[in-house]
């Protein structure tokens, strides 16, 4: 994985069929994707169960690019080796799961694996400050974890806040929830160049219409790229 401030679209197999993984894994990479969003959640740190290291290792194969991993559990350090061998590019882990953020960033770069960490919207910049060289990606919750679909929360001065911080530090910002082409623009604008769309980017497509999908990602790149500092 090479680093690149450019515009990524990673869409989120949330709003995938759930019947279909592997095959919408290799639709919407087909249709522009550049990296692919997979949201696990635990029914504790947030209010939804979705899946684990084994559907990560069943989908590894249809992917060609990047596997980007959002740990929404808690606690998170006794998964991290299991997402690692299920073959994940980059492992994020929520900096309000736990206390000690420092270690668990320490033991995912240990695993030869990116380690990205996540914030949620009522969580300030100020929380990765001691650990930006721990970092690779910082992802900036839009919502509120837990579900697809949910209305964008405006976080523009966190993201302004972060690339500040970040200087000429090779980390990423990761924008995740309620991302559209109307959206996108802001985000990108303020310094974010991973957008995760799940609900935009799925939108209208299936994996046998697959085209919407490419119209959807394109949609939101033209966006983002239209205003992108
Ligand atoms: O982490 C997430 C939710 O906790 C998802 O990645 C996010 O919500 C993407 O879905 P959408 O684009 O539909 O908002
Ligand atoms: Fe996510």
């Amino acid at each position: 994985m090479t680093f690149d401030r450019s515009i990524k679209i990673a869409p989120s197999i949330l709003a995938a069929d759930f019947a279909n993984f592997g095959a919408e894994c290799e639709a919407i990479e087909a249709q522009g994707a550049d990296w692919v969003h997979v949201d696990v959640m635990d029914g504790h740190f947030v209010p939804n169960i979705t899946f684990g290291p084994a559907m990560c290792a069943a989908i590894r194969p249809h992917i060609k690019g990047v596997m980007d991993v959002h740990l929404m559990i808690s606690p998170v350090d006794p998964y991290i080796d299991a997402f690692a061998k299920a073959g994940a590019d980059v492992i994020t882990a929520h900096v309000e799961a736990g206390p000690h953020i420092h270690r668990t960033l320490q033991a995912i770069r240990g695993a030869g694996v990116k380690a990205g960490v996540a914030l949620n919207p009522g969580t300030p910049a100020s929380a990765v400050a001691d650990i930006l060289d721990m970092t690779d990606l910082i992802c900036v919750m839009t919502v509120n974890p837990g579900f697809g679909g949910q209305k964008f929360i405006d976080m523009t001065a966190k993201i302004r806040t972060l690339r500040e911080m970040i200087g000429d530090r090779p980390i990423h910002i990761e924008i995740d929830g309620g991302v559209d082409p109307k959206t996108a623009p802001l985000v990108a604008q303020a310094g974010a160049d991973v957008l995760v769309a799940g609900s935009a980017a799925f939108k209208g497509g299936s994996v046998s219409n697959p085209a919407p999908y490419g119209e959807n990602i394109r949609a939101i790149r033209a966006a983002a790229e239209g205003t992108y500092a």
